[in-house]
């Protein structure tokens, strides 16, 4: 290797950001300015997307898909390599917030599923807030990161932080949660992906045809808390845990696509202590009494055809951080 391909390698900062299920998601009624007030728990998993920055004469963006084992990503020809992509957007905002031309190459390796509901873009945005504050030395705090991470996107926020942690606002207002011991997952990734909007649209498609402002066994987040889920996870008991799983986006997702619910049933059936989409889907996440269950219950899904591609994974991990692995 050439003394100049070198410095160029120990110039790129890389960093490693996890995906993201919701263990609670409550969602109120439309806002104003087309957002819901949501109360959710957030939790970090270990599935990461890595993105590296290293300085350049423009602002680039290239997404490779991991073709190794764990790979969650489908194809990754639906994502977007200008500047809509997420990542670029984050450049551009942190650029523009210290006066900075964002003359970045930005490159991607994916493994959290895309459109899958598991903050996949929004952990790209994060690892690059990150990634380029390191780059460019910066003198920001993290409190200043988070606030652009908010403006990114609601889930961005929570991919900085990741661990455990309770979110309200549009998802982006977080405190952390106690969550004693590790979840143990398995994921069930879907042929097609879906539209996070869409998904919120569906909803209250649903509620204004339905008779109540908040239909039966959703829950209306201006009253309620997901007290019993926090409980469970501050004693570590993963069967406590599974009983109070809720996504109010759950029967949106899963009017758009029907062939879940089949999967939700699959993973219960093979073993798992319960099952739920995740976000706005479509992965469907399963909690498991542990992991060796976790690895059973993958195998069996995998066998019933009912997903893409069954993966496992562990909560809670860090958020977005520089790596040297
Ligand atoms: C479904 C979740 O993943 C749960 O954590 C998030 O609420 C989605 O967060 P996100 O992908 O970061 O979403 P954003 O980029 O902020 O918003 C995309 C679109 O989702 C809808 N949206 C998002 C968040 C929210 N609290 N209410 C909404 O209605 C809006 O139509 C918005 O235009
Ligand atoms: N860096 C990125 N990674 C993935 N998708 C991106 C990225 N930047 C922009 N996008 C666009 O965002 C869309 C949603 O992708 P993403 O993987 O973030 O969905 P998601 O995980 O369901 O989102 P969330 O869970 O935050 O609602 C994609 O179809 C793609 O066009």
């Amino acid at each position: 290797m050439s003394p100049t391909s070198l410095s160029v390698v120990s110039d790129a900062v890389r960093v490693r950001v996890p995906a993201k299920v919701n263990l609670h998601l409550g969602v109120g009624p439309l806002r104003a300015d087309g957002y819901h007030d949501l109360v959710t728990v957030f939790q970090a998993l270990s599935i990461y997307d890595d993105v590296s920055v290293a300085p350049a004469t423009t602002l680039s963006v290239s997404v490779t898909r991991d073709s190794g084992r764990g790979s969650g990503s489908r194809d990754v020809s639906d994502i977007p390599v200008d500047n809509t992509n997420l990542a670029a957007r984050a450049a551009i905002a942190l650029g523009e917030y210290v006066g900075r031309e964002p003359a970045v190459s930005i490159d991607i390796v994916k493994r959290i599923p895309v459109a899958g509901g598991m903050a996949g873009g929004s952990a790209d945005a994060a690892a690059t807030l990150v990634a380029l504050a390191a780059l460019w030395k910066l003198d920001v705090d993290r409190a200043e990161l988070v606030e652009l991470a908010a403006g990114l996107g609601s889930d961005v926020p929570f991919s900085l932080r990741g661990g455990t942690a309770l979110g309200t606002g549009r998802g982006e207002r977080l405190v952390p949660v106690l969550a004693r011991g590790d979840l143990h997952w398995v994921l069930a990734l879907a042929r097609d992906g879906l539209s996070t909007p869409a998904v919120y649209h569906e909803l209250d498609r649903l509620r204004d045809n339905g008779s109540h402002d908040v239909p039966e066994g959703d829950v209306d987040p201006e009253t309620a808390h997901p007290d019993a889920l926090i409980s469970a996870l501050a004693s570590g008991d993963a069967n406590a845990v599974a009983s109070h799983l809720h996504n109010d986006l759950q029967r949106a997702a899963l009017s758009l696509q029907p062939t879940l619910r089949r999967t939700l049933r699959a993973g219960v059936d093979a073993g798992a202590l319960a099952g739920i989409v995740s976000g706005s889907g479509p992965t469907c996440a399963f909690l498991c009494a542990d992991d060796v269950s976790a690895v059973n219950v993958a195998a069996e899904l995998s066998g019933a055809g009912v997903a893409r591609a069954v993966r496992t994974a562990s909560g809670p991990v860090p958020g977005a951080r520089v790596t040297d692995e």
